[in-house]
């Protein structure tokens, strides 16, 4: 059982932008991927959910080839939270989230109680009960990513990909996020930028450079100094905070 991504290369014209990606992960693990801009890894998660077509390699979803099974059934498996969320048409804010409900659903068949009550389990977790009857176009940056947040866990799939989502948050909803995303127990690929997030929340890491993905384990185990040096070009520094002795980084520039 797991989510296998094996081999995976993504081209758009010539260029080779994710080169035989291999990754796993397993039910009920975080798994995060981390790399400097401009490295792949939104590419990366596009090509695991179908965003972009893939040059070679598979991608394996709890034994369903996700590429050949049906949309909907990969849907019931797997939600995705991208990201970038702008959308040409004003939904409000319990339409968008009763979305989520779609790949249960049959051709027009209706909405029913249970799918209502989902939402709204669904937006207290994300604090946006207040919300339901805004329009989503009239959200802030950081509203708007709750409420796709929202939708994926009104979808509730046994997997999750999710690309920069505590992106535009503040830091009470990145850890409210994080926390409620670990507490699902479900298998979770994200992407992250900010190490501290994925040396607290994630149980295994990918670390991505040009393309490829040239270190893995344990957060402990990739995210050395030497590793992130080399990963950044900046200088970095690993140290436990006296806290809770989490991994914590202090970055310098690299003098020339
Ligand atoms: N449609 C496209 N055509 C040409 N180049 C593209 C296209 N999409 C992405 N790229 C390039 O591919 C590379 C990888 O982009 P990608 O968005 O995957 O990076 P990323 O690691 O997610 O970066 P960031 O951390 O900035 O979000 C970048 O150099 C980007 O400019």
């Amino acid at each position: 059982m797991g989510l296998y991504v094996d081999n995976l290369s993504v081209q758009i014209k010539q260029t080779k932008l994710v080169k035989e990606a291999s990754l796993k992960v397993s039910d009920q693990q975080c798994v995060g991927i981390i790399g400097p801009n401009g490295c792949g890894k939104s590419t990366l998660v596009k090509g695991i959910t179908g965003v972009l077509a893939i040059a070679s390699g598979q991608i394996e979803l709890d034994g369903l080839d996700t590429r050949t099974a049906d949309a909907k059934e990969v849907a019931r498996n797997m939600s995705v939270v991208g990201q970038f969320n702008e959308v040409n048409f004003d939904l409000t804010v319990e339409e968008m989230v009763l979305l989520g409900r779609t790949p249960y659903k049959k051709l027009l068949e209706g909405d029913k109680a249970s799918d209502y009550q989902l939402v709204t389990k669904a937006l207290e977790k994300m604090e946006l009960l207040a919300y339901r009857h805004r329009n989503f176009l009239s959200l802030s940056g950081g509203e708007k990513q709750r409420v796709i947040v929202a939708r994926a866990l009104c979808q509730e799939t046994p997997y999750m990909v999710l690309d920069e989502p505590t992106n535009h948050l503040d830091i009470k909803h990145q850890l409210r996020l994080m926390k409620e995303l670990k507490s699902l127990n479900i298998g979770i690929l994200t992407v992250l930028h900010d190490l501290e997030t994925a040396a607290r929340y994630c149980d295994y890491i990918y670390a991505m450079k040009e393309g490829v993905i040239i270190a893995e384990g344990r957060p402990e185990e990739v995210m050395t100094s030497e590793l992130l040096t080399r990963l950044y070009d900046v200088k970095c520094e690993v140290y436990r905070n006296p806290f809770d002795q989490g991994l914590n980084f202090y970055f310098k520039e690299e003098e020339n």
